[in-house]
């Protein structure tokens, strides 16, 4: 029996990790949850999973939770805040952590998870996206493993079971195309937040839906997949494959080229991830070629979407670029959720945040460069979003 920590248990990696916990409770334990403000769905999973240690990331709902889960005995430990849920992280005898948190909020406890020597099964791109110089020296370092539970990630993983080192070529990250894949270019600049949260095949989380409309989700997934795999920006390749069956594929250097198939259904590489290097026996509903229908495949268009070259530029430049990539993309995403900016805003301001760090990048950045990167860009894209807001304001 494996025992896990899960970190973000109250969102959609959470929850879907959990479906798999309830659905094999002999193959998996629950060392850790921890949650950002969910208090009533965390206080449901601490009944039905009963924890040994959990945290809340928001300290204001510290108390809430404890009354919440009064009655249950034995208690768990529980924690609040960024220093709680990093606690959780590197806590007891858990072999893996899942990182389904958010944002890079996930760092520091990814980070924590690692030096306790867990195995991380990664959701959390960001942490990657921004802490790879980071994160892959510690790896090594405390000799953990890092199992791949982003879909395409986990395709371009499954593939290369078997493939001798040096054969791996080219790899090919397909897209969906987001929520706005059928629209003109001409109406991006009118559109939604509910439109943008309409994805045409997942159910995830609202910012990294946004991300998909964005494609900035796919530029974040270029990154992982160099920090993951080692492999240069030039061979690393995106093409829109609007029905979500083929979650990447790679080319060997005999021009052979592998790809990994499957409904759309997160669980699949989540439970890889937690199985590895063996196969669940699963009853979940078999794939059918027939049934999925014609598979198609179009270039990206990067004038439509200029997120995938940003995110390009930012992994090529290196350093403390793709941090700043990240952040900047963070608080964009963020301001239009809370519709302060207009979807074309998101990719002008992570272009002005890049642009101005330039002259900054750090080549070689430690963790605290990284986390003032971070902190940098989020203010940058605060300051520009207002003088682009009161440009608005005075114009209207
Ligand atoms: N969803 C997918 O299908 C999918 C697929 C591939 C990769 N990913 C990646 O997996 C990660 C999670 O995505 P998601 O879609 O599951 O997001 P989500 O539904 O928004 O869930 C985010 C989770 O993180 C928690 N959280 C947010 N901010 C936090 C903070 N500051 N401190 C502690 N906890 C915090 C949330 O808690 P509360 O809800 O309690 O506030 C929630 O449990 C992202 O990095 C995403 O890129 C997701
Ligand atoms: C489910 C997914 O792996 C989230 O990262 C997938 O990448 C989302 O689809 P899209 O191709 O980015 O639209
Ligand atoms: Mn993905």
């Amino acid at each position: 029996m494996k025992a896990i920590t899960l970190l973000g248990s109250t969102g959609s990696i959470g929850t879907q990790t959990l479906d798999i916990v309830a659905q094999y409770p002999e193959q998996f334990r629950i060392v850790g949850l921890t949650a950002g403000r969910n208090v009533t769905l965390l206080a449901q999973q601490i009944r039905q999973f009963r924890p040994e240690i959990v945290a809340i990331g928001d300290e204001n709902k510290l108390v809430e939770l404890k009354e919440a889960i009064a009655d249950i005995d034995p208690q768990p430990i529980i924690l609040a805040g960024e220093t709680g849920v990093v606690e959780v992280a590197r806590y007891g005898d858990a072999e893996a952590v899942v990182t389904g948190i958010v944002g890079c909020a996930g760092l520091l406890p990814t980070i924590a998870a690692i030096q306790a020597g867990k195995d991380i099964a990664l959701a959390n791109k960001e942490t990657l996206i921004a802490g790879g110089p980071v994160v892959n020296p510690l790896i090594e370092k405390h000799g953990v493993k890092i199992l791949p539970a982003d879909s395409e990630h986990s395709a371009i993983f499954q593939c290369l079971q078997g493939v001798l080192p040096g054969s791996l070529r080219r790899i090919i990250l397909t897209a969906s195309g987001g929520s706005f894949r059928d629209l003109p270019i001409e109406k991006l600049a009118e559109v939604t937040v509910a439109d943008a949260l309409k994805h045409p095949n997942w159910s995830m989380g609202q910012k990294i839906t946004i991300d998909s409309a964005t494609l900035m989700n796919k530029g974040l997934e270029v990154i992982e997949a160099h920090y993951l795999f080692g492999m240069d920006y030039d061979d690393i390749d995106i093409v829109i494959h609007p029905q979500s069956i083929i979650h990447s594929l790679i080319e060997l250097q005999d021009t052979s080229v592998l790809a990994q198939l499957g409904w759309p259904d997160m669980r699949l590489p989540l439970l890889y991830a937690l199985s590895w290097p063996e196969r669940i026996h699963t009853d979940w509903k078999p794939f059918d070629l027939v049934k999925a229908g014609d598979l198609t495949f179009r270039e990206p268009d990067h004038k439509k979407y200029p997120c995938m070259q940003l995110a390009y530029a930012a992994g090529r430049a290196g350093g403390s670029m793709p941090a700043v990539l990240n952040a900047a993309n963070e608080q964009a995403v963020a301001l239009f959720l809370e519709e302060k900016i207009q979807f074309l805003d998101i990719p002008k301001l992570i272009e002005k945040a890049c642009d101005k760090h330039q002259p900054d990048n750090c080549e070689s950045p430690g963790l605290d460069d990284i986390l003032a990167a971070d902190k940098w860009a989020r203010q940058e894209v605060l300051v520009e979003s207002m003088e682009l807001g009161a440009r608005i304001l005075s114009v209207r």
